[in-house]
């Protein structure tokens, strides 16, 4: 079938080679010149036969807001939008009753798999209405792995990234793991092979995943991940659902830890550890390790 897609960088650019693979016509709409296929939205818009399909696959926030902006002008009433980005489940409910005035249609799509999804089919999750989804359904199944799974209509509007969301939120947690688990090994006296350990693990284990795959691949090229500085960013995935967490009462001490994690491994010094070592010293004279001057 026919889909517009917006948005062809890492992700959205391997996803139309993989729906072009499956035999459906893709025409891609970038900011780039040079991976587009048409110079303006308004083209894009125009060169679908309506009811039209788009799909987003543009940076989180604003950008994606500013597109669904300027697409709500363009398209018309019976079109179908779906935002396959990381939008917050709470946009995707505000958007789609905003669009829903204008006759346009909205599905939201969490999607799983990284830059290995082109190859191995991603993992889709989608929120909204039962004969939207089932309109944009062979677009799913071409982007779905061959086996057939990887893919759930979670609910309403912002149940594909509710659970998207939910689902980072597990990534953080199972990688915190594996990293604690690492460092435990490694600084161990007792461990000599701790990439070997982890290759181990891939077969028979309870733990085997394919994020152990992948940390095996990491260690791989760098056994030490000598090359790598311990700093890790977080895309606001994890953030939501540690609000989410919150606003629903439910404890979720894993996944906020990991989160806290990344903040900590960005920090040169610890401002809260020196108001401990600071205490220690003044209640029970512990000894402090006192910044060298070109520091304090
Ligand atoms: O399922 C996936 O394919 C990943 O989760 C993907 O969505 C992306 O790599 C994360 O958004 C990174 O998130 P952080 O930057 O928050 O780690």
């Amino acid at each position: 079938m026919q889909l517009g897609l917006i948005g062809l960088g890492k992700m959205g650019g391997n996803m139309a080679t993989r729906l072009r693979e499956k035999g459906h016509d893709v025409i891609g709409f970038d900011y780039n010149p040079e991976v587009r296929d048409v110079d303006s939205l308004a083209e894009l818009v125009q060169r679908l036969e309506a009811p039209r399909i788009v799909w987003l696959m543009v940076p989180a926030g604003e950008p994606t807001a500013a597109t669904i902006r300027e697409l709500s002008g363009l398209l018309e009433a019976g079109d179908l939008i779906i935002e396959g980005g990381n939008s917050h489940y709470v946009d995707d409910r505000k958007r789609a009753d905003e669009l829903k005035e204008l006759g346009i249609h909205y599905v939201d799509a969490g999607v799983s798999g990284g830059v290995w999804g082109r190859q191995n089919g991603y993992g889709i999750m989608v929120g909204g209405a039962p004969e939207d989804i089932e309109r944009a359904k062979p677009i799913f199944d071409a982007l779905t792995p061959d086996s057939g799974g990887g893919y759930v209509h979670a609910g309403g509007v912002g149940a594909g990234h509710f659970v998207k969301m939910v689902h980072n939120g597990i990534e953080y947690g199972m990688m915190q793991a594996f990293a604690e688990g690492y460092e435990l090994m490694a600084a161990s006296d007792i461990v000599d092979d701790v990439p070997g350990t982890f290759d181990s693990w891939r077969e028979g284990t309870v733990v085997r995943s394919w994020l152990l795959d992948l940390l095996v691949r990491a260690l791989e090229e760098d056994p030490e991940l000598a090359g790598l500085r311990g700093y890790a960013q977080d895309s606001g995935e994890g953030r939501w659902t540690v609000q989410a967490a919150v606003d629903h009462a439910v404890p979720a001490p894993v996944i906020t830890a990991a989160l806290f994690a990344r903040f900590a491994s960005r920090q040169e010094d610890s401002p809260a550890m020196k108001v401990i070592a600071a205490l220690r010293n003044q209640f029970g004279g512990h000894a402090v390790t006192r910044a060298t001057e070109d520091q304090a």
